[in-house]
């Protein structure tokens, strides 16, 4: 296939409520979308970024600008791609940049997905109809508030709770959800906030049945990590220091981590995440599908992936209405019972709705070939 034209949308939504992690609290979700057109067919992807560098290095402003100046003319250049997995090969020479390389990617995946007539899980070559599904909540005003938000998300049939820890607000917390639901599927998340030198925080929390603890040291880490996995029975997820396979490959024979949080944004794109998916699965390490705060579009894309059989543990990929008013997709992603029913039409199954998407966009940017010269 070759594609006619992309086009960028910077987008603005608000989260219904504000979500506040150990590096900050967010209220305002600023991302962009890809749109990739070939013939009569469009392909959606999202970048995954954020307004300023806290989660990681990248932004909307530095994603937009590798998406412009680098991927897209890259694309351009190369003409026909045969296999979305080429792309990623194309953009291998750029270095990190991972979210908006796989925004582009993303857009091509749903695209040729579409213009196949298959799936997005399909082409992927996923299998499930049906998802699991977890809630991530953030750090609450207090602990009473907690426990209740909680409770709801108990209630709504979410599989798998995580709640947000920093030094801090941290064991006292978790005991006391702890205590109220003995039996519920639950985990932490520090986002890199500690270092060894918590390492007695970190042992209380490993009284607490925990099914993982995510990140709790540094961004970068993964020798701390295997320290500190010999020091406790909890699995340690990583998700801020998985960028490749390869870095998978590092943190599994070192014994960093038992489990990993696959974001397709994170490792730069739907390629390389079944690639991580597919070794994790030869080496024993289950894998579930973490979620960037997403809209619809990048929601979709995770339940296709998530379809694939490695995807052992419920996913951060909760329903639309938990983060937003209103979705930029029809129908938007529900959860009942704790699962998501994955769509089975063409592509990425959901369709993105012209009105909603202009009603919040500040800025679009087409892109086509340069005209060739005579
Ligand atoms: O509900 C979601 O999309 C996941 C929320 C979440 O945990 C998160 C949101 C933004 C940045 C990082 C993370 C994380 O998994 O660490
Ligand atoms: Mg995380």
């Amino acid at each position: 296939m070759k594609i006619d034209k992309f086009k960028l949308r910077r987008m603005m939504l608000q989260l219904k409520e504000p979500f506040q992690t150990s590096f900050g609290t967010q209220q305002d979700r600023e991302f962009f979308i890809v749109e990739a057109y070939s013939g009569d067919d469009v392909g959606y992807g999202e970048c995954v970024v954020n307004s300023r560098p806290l989660y990681s290095e990248e932004t909307v402003k530095t994603a937009w600008h590798i998406a412009e100046d680098f991927l897209i003319p890259a694309i351009f250049e190369k003409g026909e791609i045969h296999h979305p997995d080429e792309v990623s090969e194309l953009f291998a020479p750029y270095r990190r940049n991972n979210m908006a390389k796989s925004s582009v990617e993303g857009a091509i995946w749903d695209l040729y997905a579409k213009k196949n007539k298959v799936t997005l899980a399909e082409a992927l070559g996923g299998d499930k109809k049906e998802i699991d599904v977890g809630i991530s909540i953030g750090i609450q005003e207090s602990t009473e508030k907690l426990i209740q938000t909680v409770g709801k998300y108990v209630d709504e049939g979410y599989k798998r709770i995580k709640i947000k820890i920093k030094p801090g607000t941290d064991v006292e917390v978790l005991r006391a959800v702890r205590e109220t639901y003995p039996e519920i599927a639950m985990m932490a998340d520090g986002n890199s906030a500690y270092t060894l030198d918590d390492i007695e925080t970190l042992k209380q929390l490993d009284n607490l049945n925990l099914t993982m603890i995510e990140q709790p040291l540094a961004h970068d880490d993964i020798i701390d990590h295997a320290s500190l996995q010999k020091e406790i029975k909890t699995p340690v997820c990583l998700d801020e220091s998985i960028h490749s396979l390869d870095d998978v490959k590092k943190a599994v024979s070192l014994g960093s981590c038992e489990i990993i949080n696959i974001k397709i944004g994170r490792v730069g794109g739907l390629t390389e995440a079944k690639k991580i998916h597919d070794y994790c699965e030869g080496h024993g390490i289950p894998v579930w599908c973490g979620g960037m705060l997403e809209s619809g579009i990048g929601r979709a894309h995770n339940i296709a992936l998530t379809t694939l059989s490695n995807f052992k543990l419920p996913g951060d990929t909760a329903a639309s209405s938990r983060y937003w008013s209103e979705d930029i997709i029809s129908p938007e992603v529900t959860v009942e019972d704790g699962v998501i029913h994955v769509p089975d039409k063409p592509g990425i199954g959901y369709e993105p709705v012209e009105e909603l998407l202009d009603r919040y966009t500040l800025e679009v940017k087409e892109f086509r070939p340069e005209p060739v010269r005579a």
